[in-house]
């Protein structure tokens, strides 16, 4: 049941995220490696790196764990850190996004892909959650999971094998939300609730998560048309899954799968990314403080 009842423990959560930190992240990845395509050495390398950044951020908690998920075909690993629920920790909350990035004419050691927007931004964006509900020390009664994907760019595989995997073991995944894309406002609203391969009582739960947090924001709806992120890849598992997305379809980035998709060419100050981290840590919380 999506009640929304945290309201003491999200509010002064909000205001402790910073914008600051989003941007420090994109930059981090969409700086430090040529490209994270899914079969280069930045790939591999920036899947290494935010792995120690959220085992580092964990700083030894013993509910917390870090862990990279290999892949059969490839050679980029997905990041997976776990927050293990207090009193619930079957039933699991997964926030993602992913990790990988692509240039449209043909991605090699060399070739230039800083996917800024596309996708770190996202990365960026659910690493700031996860900052902030530690910073906090907030323990869930669910079990809340943040995933940074391999191989999204190729045909959502690295979240197709991890979702076929929880699928296979029975997972009990209450909900599901991906940001891919978050850092560029395209478009009227701030924030846009996509209609196809998601849940509408989710998608609901979300927009109704935006008024009760974030009232100054706008929301819009629109479709994608085909499966264009990893939601699809759970949603196809038959789990709920929401993908808020930060312009309308015409207003999407035009710089993404390009060597321009940069900070600079999206929101260097993150403000608009900050906008998803917060209705993130509020989805997070809310979801993530349900009993059994
Ligand atoms: N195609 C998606 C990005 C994407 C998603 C939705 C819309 I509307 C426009 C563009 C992608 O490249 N994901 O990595
Ligand atoms: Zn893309
Ligand atoms: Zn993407």
């Amino acid at each position: 049941s999506y009640v929304i009842d945290q309201q003491t423990v999200v509010n002064p959560m909000l205001s402790q995220m910073q914008a600051s930190n989003i941007v420090q992240t994109i930059s981090d990845l969409s700086n430090n490696y040529t490209n994270r395509y899914y079969q280069t050495s930045g790939g591999v390398n920036a899947s290494d790196w935010l792995k120690n950044k959220w085992l580092t951020m964990a700083n030894g908690r013993t509910d917390i764990t870090v862990e990279q998920f290999t892949h059969s075909g490839w050679k980029q690993k997905s990041v997976i850190a776990t927050i293990k629920g207090t009193d619930n920790p079957n039933e699991i909350v997964v926030l993602g996004g992913h990790l990988d990035s692509i240039n449209g004419s043909g991605t090699t050691e060399t070739t230039r892909a800083p996917g800024a927007d596309d996708d770190a931004s996202g990365v960026a964006s659910i690493t700031e959650i996860y900052r902030t509900l530690l910073a906090n020390n907030y323990k869930p009664r669910r079990t809340i999971k943040f995933m940074a994907y391999a191989a999204e760019e190729v045909g959502l595989r690295g979240s197709a094998e991890i979702a076929n995997s929880f699928s296979a073991a029975g997972a009990n995944v209450v909900g599901v939300v991906q940001l891919d894309m978050t850092n560029y406002k395209g478009a009227a609203n701030d924030i846009y609730i996509f209609t196809d391969y998601t849940d509408s009582a989710q998608n609901t739960f979300v927009t109704n998560l935006i008024k009760t947090y974030l009232p100054t924001l706008t929301v819009g709806t629109d479709r994608c048309g085909y499966a264009c992120s990893d939601h699809a890849s759970w949603n196809a598992k038959g789990y709920a899954t929401t993908m808020p997305f930060e312009s309308s379809f015409s207003g999407d980035n035009k710089a993404i799968h390009t060597a321009n998709d940069t900070l600079a060419n999206s929101d260097s100050t993150g403000a608009h990314s900050l906008k998803f981290a917060r209705m993130g840590l509020a989805y997070a919380v809310e979801l993530g403080s349900d009993g059994p």
